[in-house]
């Protein structure tokens, strides 16, 4: 991936100096100094709860510094909230995004801010401008669509578009790419230099190290809090960034000891499901995973993925198939006995389906047993009990925020919120455990621990379902790889002896059998 900087170092896009923001007693950003030059790519990198949400969340006007100056193109400004931000050029896209799904792409992006041609909206105009931007940046976003049957990469750049159509010179993007696909990061990481070539500033905050080095041209490290270092991101390599970050050193290398794999836990035959359209997504699906294995899903987003988990969760409903558990077909089984009958899950979206965000960390962790001993009693709630489970998973998990578990787990930073969902569901000690993007969002020291864990249940004799787009993740865990690709299993690869190559031929609808050998003879495959 070329990189290309236009960065004008005279000119300072963004001044923030000695920023302090309190949350009651708490410090979440301790005094901390951050220069951006316009046509910048500034990565902000820092553990999970470091408090980068919380210091673009000041530049952008959500949160007032507890003290602290800010100045944008150089002069000294208040930002007294989002508005005034989009005033001064600041845009930020969040990290779960705040789309109308039933909308189309023009209807979100103009929201608010629509144009008028005598009494009503000109919705003619606002298209063509959404398309000319969308064009200006090489973003190919289909003005008509509606927000609910486009990608989620998609759906990021009408977030994208919605600030440049409200004037940003100033883009703050929150983990942009923790839920796409390796295309997807690759086609973002364009973007943002097309953006930048055009003189726009970007502020990026990740936990990748690998798109800190594709991406951006200077990185502010912050720890606990605390304002760590600037560094040239071409000075550095991955590992310095991480270890700046954590403050050890890290280990990349996931330690799995091999072992036979026993029993089929899940056995999942010819499974057929339509998505929402009525379109055909799953075309008779077979996939077994046994105990003491990880098996690891690999394909693009948007080949039946969601959809069988979404089945084998009980959150949706098949067409035809069998999934047998413990001798029993529970095809289209509901949420509640799937979860009795042994299968626990790491939903991909932590925030809809894995949490109830305005319930404290104590009552998350017990979600689906709070009705069973020692947290229930003859119908009633025992607090004692599920403040102290908390407070051993907190320990435990390292959730940080959590405040002995009193805290409401949608105020706790995106990765720790990760953690209290991986806590529970491995805790529930089920038989399966269906991990999907399990370590979406988390820092490289977070990963580590709960790669760490998912490893742990697979040597506790337990089947691990690993979906992730992640193909680094897919090929350090699995025992075995199995590649999802138009509905259907098309290949399957021991661990040991997975190729990124072959894989993502196989992700693309290439050749089922193809060795490593006959792969490196051919091209690079388009998804990398
Ligand atoms: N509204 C709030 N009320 C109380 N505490 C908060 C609030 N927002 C953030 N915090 C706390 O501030 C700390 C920093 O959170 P922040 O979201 O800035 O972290 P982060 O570095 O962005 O983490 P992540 O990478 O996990 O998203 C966390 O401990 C969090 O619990």
């Amino acid at each position: 991936m070329e990189k290309t900087s236009h960065i004008a170092s005279n000119v300072v896009a963004v001044q923030m100096t000695d920023i302090v923001k309190k949350f009651g007693n708490f410090v979440a950003n301790d005094h901390i100094n951050l220069t951006v030059n316009k046509g910048e790519v500034h990565a902000i990198l820092g553990e999970n709860g470091a408090g980068k949400s919380t210091l673009m969340n000041v530049l952008y006007g959500l949160y007032k510094p507890t003290s602290g100056s800010i100045s944008i193109f150089g002069s000294p400004v208040h930002i007294e909230n989002p508005r005034h931000a989009i005033e001064l050029g600041i845009g930020m896209v969040h990290q779960h995004f705040m789309l109308v799904e039933p909308f189309t792409v023009t209807e979100n992006i103009i929201l608010g801010m629509e144009p008028t041609k005598g009494m009503t909206v000109d919705i003619k105009s606002a298209r063509q401008q959404v398309l000319e931007l969308s064009e200006r940046y090489g973003m190919h976003v289909d003005p008509d669509a509606k927000i609910e049957d486009i990608s989620v990469g998609m759906q990021q750049r009408v977030e994208i578009l919605k600030v440049l159509y409200r004037g940003a010179n100033i883009l703050i993007l929150d983990e942009p790419t923790a839920s796409l696909t390796p295309q997807e990061i690759e086609e973002l990481i364009n973007i943002i230099h097309n953006l930048t070539a055009d003189g726009k500033t970007v502020l990026l905050i990740t936990h990748k190290l690998k798109e800190i080095k594709a991406a951006a041209d200077r990185c502010t490290i912050i720890r606990q809090g605390k304002y760590i270092d600037t560094v040239d991101v071409e000075a550095v390599s991955e590992h310095d960034l991480a270890s700046m970050m954590v403050g050890r050193d890290v280990q990349f290398v996931v330690d799995k000891q091999p072992i036979e794999p026993g029993e089929v836990i899940i056995d999942v035959q010819n499974i057929h499901c339509k998505d929402y359209r009525g379109v055909e997504v799953l075309k008779g699906l077979n996939l077994q995973v046994r105990r003491g294995e990880i098996v690891g899903l690999a394909g693009v987003d948007g080949n039946g993925q969601t959809e069988l988990v979404e089945i084998l969760t009980g959150l949706r409903k098949g067409e035809a198939g069998k999934v047998i558990i413990g001798g029993k077909d529970l095809f289209n089984a509901d949420a509640h006995t799937l979860f009795d009958k042994g299968v626990s899950s790491i939903p991909a979206d932590r925030q809809k389906h894995g949490l109830i965000l305005d319930y404290s960390v104590a009552y998350n962790l017990v979600l689906q047993n709070h009705d069973l001993p020692p947290f229930s009693k003859r119908g009633i709630l025992k607090k004692d009990a599920i403040y102290k489970h908390a407070a051993e998973l907190t320990d435990k998990f390292d959730i940080r925020g959590a405040e002995d578990g009193v805290k409401e787990v949608g105020k706790l930073s995106g990765g720790n919120q990760q953690k209290v969902i991986i806590a529970r569901e491995v805790t529930n000690d089920k038989d399966l455990l269906i991990a999907v993007n399990p370590t979406r969002g988390l820092d490289v020291g977070a990963i580590e621990f709960v790669h760490r864990y998912i490893v742990e249940q697979r040597n506790k004799n337990k089947a691990v379902l690993l979906v992730s787009f992640e193909l680094d993740e897919i090929m350090s865990l699995s025992d075995r790889i199995e590649v999802i690709y138009n509905g259907k299993i098309v290949g399957s690869v021991p661990g040991d002896q997975a190729d990124e190559k072959v894989l993502g031929l196989m992700m693309a609808g290439g050749s089922k059998h193809e060795t490593k050998e006959q792969s490196e003879q051919k091209d690079k495959p388009k998804y990398s």
